[in-house]
């Protein structure tokens, strides 16, 4: 049966589009072009997060190992990334279709109005039929600042676009339970939140032009698909494999979407290495906001500000033990919020709706 997803994010693993040689797979990538038109043909909703401008960049200069590695990786990502989307526009035109090309960076993700006008920017694009392409801005993105990888950034794409699912096509046919190159292992069809275990089987080891491999893979499905999106991991060097995989005719591993959480909690449950402050709560308080009753949380039960942050920014919430308990907006200052610890009827530090608790992808 087919599968009833409305809006897909895909996201093209580096490998899928290279060659044993390294060499860019123009070909793969024209078959992959042929799936999504079909796909957009049937009136679904297409955002493509698509790697592969370091490897399109190494096709088009040969560079000394003399100079910085660092640099070298800008490069090859500046001038790759014009040769892949301009490959992809070339296809996507012969089948009357339009794409745009969107270069982010992990502080679009911090910032809640960068984050927005990047939201109304894919926003317009959809309206428009146009598909985006995706990539991290490798120019600006260096070190510490980068995405683990794209699989991060795919993860990120469909909690804030609200997808029904994500599709992350690699080079296996999803994750198996032994050593992928042991054939007597098997692919795990299916995880659901109450599958344990399957992390054990992961290995550390990447494809040849990978970056963070099958764990960052395994732990962005498992937490997006715990806000509600499907997300399956499938052989993007396979014929048809997108097409089969909506169609339930192929191997591949699905992560069995939770319930639902609205899109600034989706946002929050990322944001965990972009939190500011640090704020200390008692038991009544912790008590009050995990229980099942919505509520904010309240000057008066917080002990104190351990770390301190402006107003609009991401805050941890941490128990008397200092264990998370969950991220929110700041309403106010830490200034503001010093002055009124642990005082009754004042307004709340944060709004139940920029509230996202650990429990609830527990
Ligand atoms: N249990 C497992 N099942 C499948 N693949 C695994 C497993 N453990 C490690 N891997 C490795 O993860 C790789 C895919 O991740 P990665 O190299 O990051 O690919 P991509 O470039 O597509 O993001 C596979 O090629 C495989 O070597
Ligand atoms: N942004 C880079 C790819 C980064 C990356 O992480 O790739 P991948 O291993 O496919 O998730 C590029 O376009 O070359």
């Amino acid at each position: 049966m087919a599968l009833s997803y409305k809006r897909i994010i895909i996201k093209i693993g580096s490998n899928v589009l290279t060659k044993e040689n390294g060499l860019p797979d123009f070909e793969r990538m024209g078959h992959l072009v042929e799936q999504i038109s079909a796909i957009k043909k049937q009136g679904k909703e297409v955002i493509l997060v698509s790697s592969g401008a370091v490897a399109s960049g190494k096709s088009l200069l040969s560079v000394s190992d003399k100079f910085d590695a660092v640099a070298t990786r800008q490069l090859f990502a500046s001038i790759g990334q014009v040769k892949l989307i301009n490959k992809y526009s070339e296809l996507f035109e012969k089948r009357d279709l339009v794409c745009a090309q969107v270069l982010v960076t992990k502080e679009d993700f911090r910032d809640r109005l960068h984050y927005l006008n990047m939201k109304n920017c894919f926003s317009i694009l959809l309206q428009h039929n146009v598909i985006p392409i995706v990539n991290e801005n490798d120019v600006i993105s260096v070190t510490e600042l980068m995405f683990t990888d794209n699989d991060e950034l795919a993860g990120l794409i469909a909690s804030m676009l609200n997808a029904d699912a994500l599709i992350i096509l690699s080079n296996v046919d999803g994750i198996y339970n032994g050593d992928p190159k042991d054939t007597k292992s098997e692919v795990i069809r299916e995880i659901s939140a109450s599958t344990t275990g399957f992390s054990s089987f992961i290995s550390t080891q990447k494809s040849q032009f990978g970056r963070g491999g099958m764990v960052t893979k395994s732990n962005m499905a498992h937490k997006v698909a715990q806000l509600g999106i499907a997300v399956h991991i499938a052989n993007g060097k396979k014929t048809n494999i997108l097409i089969d995989v909506l169609n339930e005719k192929a191997i591949n591993t699905r992560f069995i979407p939770q319930k639902n959480a609205s899109g600034k909690k989706k946002w929050l449950a990322h944001s965990e290495n972009y939190a500011k402050g640090i704020v200390r709560i008692n038991e009544g308080a912790k008590l009050a906001l995990t229980s099942s009753k919505a509520s904010s949380l309240l000057p008066v039960g917080v002990i104190k500000i351990d770390e301190d942050f402006q107003k609009g920014d991401i805050i941890k919430l941490v128990d008397e033990k200092g264990k998370q308990v969950g991220l929110g907006i700041a309403e106010y200052s830490s200034d503001k919020a010093s002055e009124r610890i642990g005082q009754k009827k004042q307004k709340p530090l944060v709004h139940y709706d920029y509230l996202f608790l650990n429990s609830e992808i527990a």
